[in-house]
Order: C-alpha cells, then structure tokens, then sequence
C-alpha cells in the first residue's frame, strides 16, 4: 500500500480514536501486516472494521475516502460523535456502511445519496435528526436501517421494490409511507406518531388542497409578478389585435354556430394567449372530442392527473409564466397554476404540419408510454398556434448535469452508464412503438434529457419535431443526404452516439456535434484513446475497458451512413450488457 493511503488511514485513525492508533503505524503496512480491523484484496484495502472498540472520536470522511479502494467501512457499537461529513460522497466504492450503535448527530449530508454503489446502509441506535436525504437515488441499496434516531419530516420514495431489510422505527417521522412501503412489517415503521398508511394500521386523512405558503419573498416571487406584468401586457396588445381583426374572424367561421364549446378556442398575439369565456362542459377538453373532430383549438388535457383534468386554456394563461428558452424549433415557458402545478409549455414555431395532422401525431403519442420517456399533459392546436405542455421538471436538463460546474464532480461512471443504458432502453421502446407511424424524436440532446426527482433521466420533447429528409444534407459527411423516410430514426441514434460522447467526453457538443465526433476521431486514430474521457471518470478510477466500450458503441452511433449505424435496440442491448458487466464487476469487488 503506497505512503499517501497509509497516511490518509492514520489520519482517520487519529479522528476516530484519539488516544489510541490501534496499532496503526507507518512503518508497517496495512495489508502485508495486517492492520487491526483492515481487510484486503490484491494488495488494497477494501474493508475497515472497527466495531466495539469503544471509538470515542469523529468521523473523517476526507482522509479516509482518499482510500480509492474501500468498499465496507464498520463503525458498529462505538461511541463516534459528531455528523457524516459531506466529502463521505468521495468514499465512491463504498458498498457497506454501518455505522449504527454510535453517538452521531445531526442530518444525514445529501452527499449520500451520491453514493451510488451503495448496497447496504446501517445508521440506527444514533442521535441523527432532520429529514433523510433522497436515498432513493441509490438504484441498488438491499438495506436501509435508521431505527431509534431522531429523524423527521416525511420519507423519501424509497425504492422498496429491490429493498430485503428496511426499519425507520422509533423516529419522528410524519406523512404517508410512501407506495411500495406495505411490503415490509408494520415493525419496520412503528413508533413514528405522525407516519400513516400501509403497513400501519391507522391510514392516513384525505389530501387537503395545497395552500400557498405565505412566507419568503423569494426570486420565485419576483418572477412571478413579472409573468403577471408580461401576461398583462400581452393580453391588453392581444385585445388590441383580436379587435382589429374582429370581422374577419366572424368570416372565419372559427367559432360558428355548429362547435358546441364554449370557448376555450382562442389565438395568440406576441406570445399571448386570449382570455376565453369558461366553459362547463369538461370533456371538450379531452381526447374524445379531438378524435369526433369537433374541435378545432381547444386545450386537449391528455393526463389522467386529478390536478391537471380539469386544466382550461385560460387557466394556462392567468398562471405567471417565464421564459425558459427560445430555440430554433420555438419558445419554452415555465407556467405556475393557481394550484401551485408547475407545468413548461412549448410554442412550437413552424411545425409544418397541418392541424389535423398535428392532432393525429399526439393521439398515437399518447398510446406509447414509457416511464423514462416525459409525455406531454396537454396540447393546443389552433391555425395559428400550437402549443404543448409537460410537467416541469425542476431537477434540470442532463446537459446541466454534465456541464453546470459544481455537478460534474460527482457525476460518477456508474451514473453515467446507468443514464446511457436508460435513454437508449427509453428510446428503443419508443421507436418500436411509434415505428409505423414514422415518429421519431427528431431532436435527440442533452437539453432534452431531464431529471426527475430521483435524477433519473426522462426523454422530453419526444415527436416534436416533424424531421425531413433535407434536414441531412446539411452536414454531408455526417447525414446522408440520400435519406429515405425511416431515418429520422437513424438520425435519433446519431443523436444517441453523440449523448455517449458527450456523457464519456464531458465536453460540449456544437454544431450538430460535428466538431466533437472529428475530435473524438482523431484521437481515437492517434491510439490516445486514453485522451479522450472526462478527466473527471479518468481520477475516479473508472474501468477503462469499459468506457472504451462505449465508447465504441457511440462511435457506432454516429457513423456517417445511417444504414451502417446499430438500430436503437441494439445500441439499448450494447449498453446494457456494459452496465450488467460493471454491477457484477462491482458487487464482486465487494
Ligand atoms: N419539462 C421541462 N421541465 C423543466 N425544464 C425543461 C423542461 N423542458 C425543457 N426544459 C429546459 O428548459 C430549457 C429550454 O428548453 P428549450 O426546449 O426551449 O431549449 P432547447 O432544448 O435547448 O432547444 P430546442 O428544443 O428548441 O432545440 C432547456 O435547458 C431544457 O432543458
């Protein structure tokens, strides 16, 4: 074992056990001589176990995560104090953590939750309070123990489904056991007074309607009174407008005697929507009158979501709105309704597509489901106007993941391929569902792979861009401009191979990703193929094999010919055999 590990475990030893070393001492060696409570493999350390031994110190993430190795750490049965600092997101093998029976205190750090090798987590029989971060990032966690703390606030949504040993007990928990929690014995989840639900007897009391907070002025406030500014003046120049244009509307014949709706119809002037008269008939706004055809520009609610089944244009247009973005394909604005559901709705700018057409492609989109694909909770069609929305999603955009600063630290390997395997499985199910219709994604890229709570990726944005064939001549050594009508499939697993690149590079992809493929490229010809990972995954000590590997496989992605590029099954099935070689390579390492 090299001096610098030697060093960082005696500077752990000296936190932990101030008095004593244990025996620990740098003129021996960890592994040859056997270190009290030090395990390891091949001549690294991978298991410190130190239980019952009366530790009355801290814990020292810092020194002790520079142990690239470690894989279990046992602090059972001692009398630690203090928190788990935030640097333990370091200790990235960690497989095993106990640490219960001690005296620690304080909240549980978010940084655990970044601790995605992490199979089994002991925190029990301590003085920890607060709410649990959301641990249910940790895709792979078999036990989750926290009895006998002081935690509050309400669970996260654990993944109970690969969960074997879970106990919340005897904490201050409150609110609903979040779905799945019944599978487990009402033991695991007694004496929290305030928790309800299965598997506890009492169950819990109807939901009562958000109530707003009243509190902060925060910037949310203030950028919601400029959407109320914006949205006034929007309406007033509307109103100017739709006056102007009065009499040719009537010629128009847009909202004659044979529609029976109301009026949720509407056009839009300048980004504005008008203000229509209400309507009571609720299912004018669903499905079932766009497929009768009897409607020609109301707000289709394609959701289920009590919150959004009785959601109206107007609604839409009271809410504050910011804009998110304006890209070529058009503009995206962040909405809060009066209920506090956020929504981003999408003004397409010339989807060049009839209306009919456009109402025909969201009706085979809503039949193809997939849980990583965001599917859009309502649409709006009129001559003038087309509009989309989606649930907001406030985690962000992959593209932020990778390239926003503070993150791209602790976007490890393993994240990496999990969210490649994901996108590409996410895909594949799409293009076999919508195969025949010929909708494709048609904008595949990292803006357009959001987060969701548990930062799982979820392809947005799916369908919307109606892809043409001349749209691949543009880069001739990339898109053959000799397209035929199926590869606007192919040129979504352009879009895929260069998400791997992007994902395996960390750089940025500009201009359609022609300078990044050039560069991986030639780097890959020069046999530096080393050169070309995050420098990020290189320190981590990420499996180099394993990269390269995928790194073949977005090579593959973005040949030049469509034809010679894999279909998105099988780019799916590639990556996930390299994601079930690294969990194996990983648990056997543990
Ligand atoms: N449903 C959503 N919830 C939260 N953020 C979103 C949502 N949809 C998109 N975004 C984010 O909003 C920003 C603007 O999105 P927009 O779609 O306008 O831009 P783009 O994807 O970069 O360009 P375009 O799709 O027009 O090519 C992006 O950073 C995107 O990640």
């Amino acid at each position: 074992v090299d001096e610098g590990t030697k060093q960082s475990m005696i500077q752990f030893m000296d936190k932990v056990s101030p008095g004593s070393d244990q025996g620990w001492s740098l003129s021996t060696d960890p592994c040859a001589d056997q270190w009290k409570g030090v395990e390891c493999e091949s001549q690294s350390v991978k298991r410190i176990v130190l239980e019952e031994l009366n530790l009355s110190g801290t814990l020292d993430a810092s020194p002790l995560c520079r142990v690239q190795s470690l894989a279990v750490l046992s602090l059972k049965g001692n009398n630690v104090a203090g928190g788990i600092p935030k640097e333990i997101a370091n200790c990235k093998h960690l497989t095993h953590l106990y640490l219960g029976g001690n005296r620690f205190s304080g909240q549980l750090p978010d940084a655990l939750s970044r601790l995605n090798n992490l199979k089994r987590l002991d925190v029990s029989d301590n003085n920890f309070s607060g709410p649990l971060p959301n641990l249910a990032r940790i895709s792979g966690m078999i036990t989750f123990f926290a009895q006998n703390n002081n935690f509050t606030g309400e669970l996260p949504q654990f993944d109970f489904a690969n969960l074997e040993h879970f106990n919340v007990s005897d904490n201050n928990f409150t609110g609903q056991i979040p779905d799945g929690g019944g599978r487990f014995q009402e033991n695991s989840f007694l004496g929290n007074l305030g928790l309800c639900g299965s598997p506890l007897p009492n169950s819990c009391p109807a939901p009562q309607p958000a109530k707003k907070k009243q509190k902060d002025v925060s910037l949310d406030k203030i950028f919601i009174y400029l959407g109320y500014v914006i949205l006034g003046l929007i309406v007033v120049l509307f109103l100017v407008y739709k006056i102007a244009r009065r009499s040719k509307k009537k010629e128009d014949g847009f909202d004659g005697g044979k529609n029976r709706r109301s009026d949720t119809s509407s056009s839009k002037a300048n980004g504005a929507l008008s203000e229509p008269k209400t309507s009571e008939n609720r299912s004018e706004y669903s499905i079932t009158s766009v497929e009768s055809g009897m409607t020609t520009s109301s707000l289709v609610v394609l959701s289920d979501a009590p919150a959004l089944r009785d959601l109206k244009f107007e609604d839409l247009l009271r809410a504050p709105a910011e804009q998110l973005g304006r890209g070529k394909h058009g503009s995206l604005y962040k909405v809060v309704l009066s209920n506090g559901l956020a929504l981003a709705v999408k003004r397409i700018k010339d989807l060049g597509i009839p209306s009919e057409d456009f109402k025909g492609r969201m009706r085979k989109m809503d039949r193809a489901k997939h849980p990583h694909v965001l599917p859009p909770v309502a649409f709006y069609c009129s001559k003038q106007e087309k509009l989309l929305v989606y649930e907001y999603k406030p985690n962000g955009s992959l593209f932020n993941l990778l390239h926003g600063m503070q993150n791209a630290q602790i976007f490890d390997w393993g994240s990496r391929l999990s969210v490649a395997a994901t996108v590409a499985e996410a895909l594949a199910f799409m293009h076999s569902e919508l195969r025949e219709d010929g909708i494709a994604h048609g904008n595949l890229k990292t803006t357009n792979i959001l987060l969701d709570k548990d930062m799982d990726p979820c392809i947005s944005e799916y369908g919307l861009m109606v892809v043409k064939t001349q749209d691949y001549s543009q880069i001739p050594e990339i898109r053959s401009s000799a397209a035929s009508p199926h590869d606007a499939f192919k040129d979504d697993v352009y879009g895929l191979g260069l998400i791997l690149l992007e994902l395996l590079t960390g750089k940025m992809v500009q201009n359609n990703g022609y300078d990044l493929a050039k560069w991986v490229h030639s780097v890959v010809r020069e046999e530096w193929t080393g050169e070309v990972f995050d420098g990020v995954l290189i320190s981590e000590g990420a499996d180099e094999e394993r990269m390269v590997r995928l790194l073949q496989v977005g090579l593959q992605c973005i040949n030049p010919s469509p034809a010679e590029r894999p279909s998105s099954r099988q780019a799916a099935a590639l990556i996930s055999s390299i994601k079930d070689e690294e969990e194996r390579s990983v648990s056997s390492d543990s």
